[in-house]
């Protein structure tokens, strides 16, 4: 089974399914429509989750949308200043759309 983590403060959005996206480098994205995720928290190693993979479709940092933002749970500038901080001078990315499983 593939496996995925995730920073636990955004346990609780997903599991409300208030997230529905995840925006990640090339070395994360290595899933497809289909594949089913265990998921885990990236601190504790924490498991809480399994989600089914809906899409996966790339998309620039300056390309970011009020969409993408919504289907995370933030504003766009939040959004966009996340993600630089998680990864410092990347410009190219992956919008992994999931399902929780229940
Ligand atoms: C190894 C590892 O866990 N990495 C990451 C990377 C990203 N994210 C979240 O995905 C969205 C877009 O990047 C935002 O909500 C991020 O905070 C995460 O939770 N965990």
């Amino acid at each position: 089974m593939q496996k995925i983590t995730f920073f636990k403060r955004f346990v609780n959005d997903i599991l409300a399914e208030r997230k529905t996206i995840t925006i990640r480098d090339a070395s994360e994205a290595n899933v497809q429509a289909g594949d089913i995720l265990e998921v885990s928290t990236l601190e504790e190693g924490l498991w809480f989750c399994r989600m089914q993979v809906l899409s996966v479709t790339q998309v620039n940092w300056a390309d970011l949308t009020p969409l993408h933002a919504a289907q995370e749970n933030m504003g766009l500038v939040e959004l966009k200043q996340l993600i630089k901080e998680i990864y410092p001078g990347q410009d190219h990315f992956y919008v992994i759309h999931f399902e929780l499983l229940k």
